[in-house]
């Protein structure tokens, strides 16, 4: 298409422009795809083959040659049991490199079929056990391959209501959600195409962990966001300390914001007195209330509402001034039109304003955290410590302000930019700097797209300004999560939230609003819950919304955390709560966890990396920045987080072959090896702190040591010592 070169009339341009990105995006869906493409083999009774994939194909003659793994006909490959064989009596795992097979490994369904050959190489659980030794990349791969009963169920689950997912550590509940995610695009595409997918992690190191999967399934379509990001133009990484964001996460600030608005609509108890030219006119108190009424009946959000407030002010006075100047009765004219002067008029503009602002929610909420009185008005069911830590003087916005903004938005309203204009000077001259600074932008955007154009020498198929518009993501070739992200009201057609024990309070009515179909997915685990604004139960998040609407899954089996591992984190997890069962893990390590002194990390961290796996020491909060020092000086390349750290966060923690972290950082991803510092002080360290003991133990897939200076709590003091020779000798 593009070799066709500009040529022919705009429309003929435009066509083929549009084919030209349809075959951009086919191509790079079938590169997506490409890694494992052909992975199974179902044998049937009476209907031959059929193989198994990514995506769906056929030949030249429309005959079928490849199943997507999604559709209804596949489903057998994932479901089929000796005792259920669906009418499937071999099942094959096909294992490939590129595009050769380097292995194929059966399940035979039909144990009657079985030929004494097929009996000696039966060898059920070997493409699944291959996969869950693999060493980790530092990126979460697709499982379609190897996909397990009971989590094929909640990939299939009906796409209506809220599906809660329940399931302990490794139990595959973030990559389940994933697949479900591809798996409801594929089945139920035009109705999700339209109002996309958002899934919510927890924070971006985790986005990055995950945003291969679904590429490589062939979707490219779903937004990926972290709840600090989900108010548009406010980019919340940094989080504020447990104790305030448990404040700022409960229930209770819906009605302080709610206050705080109100708060802002002010009769003044005193009639307030405008020098109009040489008439005096005042606002009394019962004017103020009859607008008020009004605008409150209006039912609108507080900056449409100033519109109702406003004529109602400006009509009252307008009657007086006519009054005043002894013009008795006027009609209606000749009111508009006092009406319209008064509204210019300086005085009364100011008064207006005082008394009915226009309002940001971040203007709303500086105001709010900046001043003790109005947290003492708006806040006065917190207690005053609650309301002392609500406290601050501008800075940067917290993951924890977002839903509070959101909820702000949804109280205020828009304010429409030409309003805006004409009432605030300062607005104005805003405004004009950030076109300015956006018409720079363009230009460098322009002059950058010319360059490249140049340099590939498709100078002549292409226009500068189109590739500046595709490269800087606006104009008509936006893309549904790329609408949707940038629009505050969107609703989506799912909504999937990963971690979502972690959830506030007022999150959830951030989350629920986007999502007024309530066709969710809710991943997690109760036992996790770290935050101190997060869940208890799922009943008590979701009673609110769907109170006995919603249906839940159980994931049983842990796929990540190897057996030895696991009876440590279960100890742990007998702490938080006698009653709570560990999920069972599916593999041995051949190593058992251990235990050695602080001192000795930088060695111990050495050996563990030595391999060439994924390591990572997972510390208390206060401990990180610390460790990580001494372990940058003696293990090259290793990665810091700082918990609580704002931007840049992302991939750091991932690709490097050391990562040091607080347990908030490390939550849902997995290494290969995991040093837990100071077990007992991450336990100390917050009202949930055992729970975070429990991930903290729970993120290997190989190896497992602690660290410690602390004497250990009786749920590992019987841990082996760290011998000096390296892991594997363990
Ligand atoms: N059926 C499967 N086949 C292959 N690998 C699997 C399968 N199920 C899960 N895994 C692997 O197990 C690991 C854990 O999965 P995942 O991170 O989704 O678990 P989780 O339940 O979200 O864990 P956590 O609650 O600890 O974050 C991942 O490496 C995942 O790829």
């Amino acid at each position: 298409m593009l070799a066709a070169g500009a040529v022919g009339t705009m429309q003929n341009r435009s066509e083929r422009d549009t084919f030209a990105d349809m075959y951009a995006s086919r191509l790079a869906r079938l590169w997506a795809v490409e890694r494992g493409l052909a992975f199974g083999r179902l044998d049937h009774a009476d209907e031959g083959r059929l193989y198994i994939g990514k995506i769906g194909m056929t030949d030249d003659d429309q005959r079928r040659l490849l199943i997507d793994w999604r559709a209804p006909v596949a489903q057998p490959f994932y479901r089929a049991t000796p005792t259920a064989p669906m009418g499937v009596t071999r099942r094959r795992h096909l294992q490939t490199r590129g595009r050769d097979v380097i292995g194929v490994d059966d399940d035979l369904l039909d144990l009657d079929a079985l030929t004494d050959d097929d009996r000696a190489t039966l060898n059920g659980e070997a493409a699944l056990l291959a996969a869950l030794d693999e060493r980790r990349t530092g990126r979460m791969r697709d499982i379609v391959a190897t996909i397990q009963s009971e989590q094929d169920r909640v990939i299939r689950s009906d796409l209506n209501g809220v599906l809660v997912v329940q399931g302990g550590p490794g139990t595959g509940k973030t990559v389940v959600a994933l697949h479900r995610a591809a798996y409801l695009l594929y089945t139920h595409r035009e109705r999700l195409e339209r109002r996309g997918v958002l899934i919510l992690g927890p924070n971006l190191t985790f986005l990055r962990y995950i945003e291969q999967v679904l590429p490589s399934l062939g979707e490219t379509d779903v937004l990926l966001s972290t709840v600090g990001e989900l108010y548009p133009g406010v980019t919340a990484t940094r989080r504020d300390r447990p104790e305030v964001a448990a404040v700022k996460g409960d229930a209770r600030m819906a009605d302080v914001i709610a206050k705080a608005v109100r708060d802002r609509q002010r009769v003044p108890r005193k009639p307030i007195e405008l020098q109009v030219g040489r008439i005096t006119l005042t606002i009394d108190r019962q004017m103020l209330d009859n607008a008020k009424n009004k605008a409150g009946r209006s039912r609108r959000p507080h900056n449409q509402a100033r519109a109702v407030f406003v004529r109602s002010l400006l009509t009252a006075l307008a009657r007086q001034q006519a009054r005043k100047i002894g013009k008795g009765l006027i009609d209606d004219d000749e009111l508009a039109d006092l009406r319209e002067d008064l509204r210019t008029e300086p005085v009364v503009k100011a008064a207006l304003n005082r008394l009915w602002p226009y309002l940001t929610p971040q203007g709303l909420l500086l105001g709010l955290y900046g001043s003790a009185e109005r947290l003492g008005h708006a806040a006065s069911a917190l207690t005053p410590e609650e309301r002392r830590l609500l406290r601050r003087d501008g800075g940067e916005w917290t993951e924890s302000d977002v839903p509070l903004l959101d909820e702000a938005a949804e109280l205020l309203g828009d304010i429409d930019e030409q309003v805006l204009r004409a009432t605030a000077m300062q607005a104005e001259e805003e405004l004009a700097a950030a076109r300015r600074a956006a018409e720079n932008e363009r230009e460098a955007e322009l002059a950058y797209a010319r360059e490249v154009l140049e340099l590939t020498g498709l100078s002549d198929v292409m226009e500068a300004e189109r590739l500046a518009e595709r490269q800087r993501g606006d104009g008509p070739y936006l893309t549904t999560a790329e609408r949707a992200a940038a629009d505050r009201t969107w609703a989506y057609g799912h909504i999937i939230v990963d971690e979502a024990q972690e959830l506030s309070p007022m999150a959830w009515r951030a989350v629920m609003r986007r999502c007024p179909t309530r066709s969710m997915t809710i991943v997690g685990d109760i036992a996790q819950t770290g935050s101190a604004a997060g869940a208890r139960s799922w009943a008590e998040v979701l009673d609110p919304y769907v109170a006995g609407r919603w249906r839940q899954e159980q994931l049983t089996v842990n796929y990540r955390t190897p057996v030895e591992l696991m009876d440590v984190a279960a100890r742990v997890l007998a702490t938080i709560d006698p009653g709570l069962r560990a999920p069972l893990s599916v593999r041995e390590a051949g190593t058992r966890p251990w235990s050695a002194p602080l001192t000795a990390l930088p060695e111990l961290v050495a050996a563990e990396a030595a391999d060439g796996g994924k390591v990572a020491v997972v510390a208390p909060d206060d401990l990180v920045p610390e460790l990580g020092g001494r372990l940058a000086a003696a293990v090259p390349g290793a990665a810091v987080v700082t918990p609580g750290a704002g931007r840049g966060r992302g991939t750091e923690a991932l690709d490097a072959p050391v990562a040091v972290m607080g347990v908030t950082d490390a939550k849902g991803l997995e290494f290969d090896s995991v040093i837990v510092a100071e077990p007992d002080l991450i336990a100390a360290q917050s009202p949930r702190g055992p729970s975070d003991l429990y991930v903290a133990l729970t993120r290997a897939t190989q190896r497992l040591g602690v660290v410690h200076e602390r004497p250990l709590s009786p749920a590992l003091r019987d841990l082996p010592s760290r011998s000096p020779e390296p892991a594997n000798g363990l």
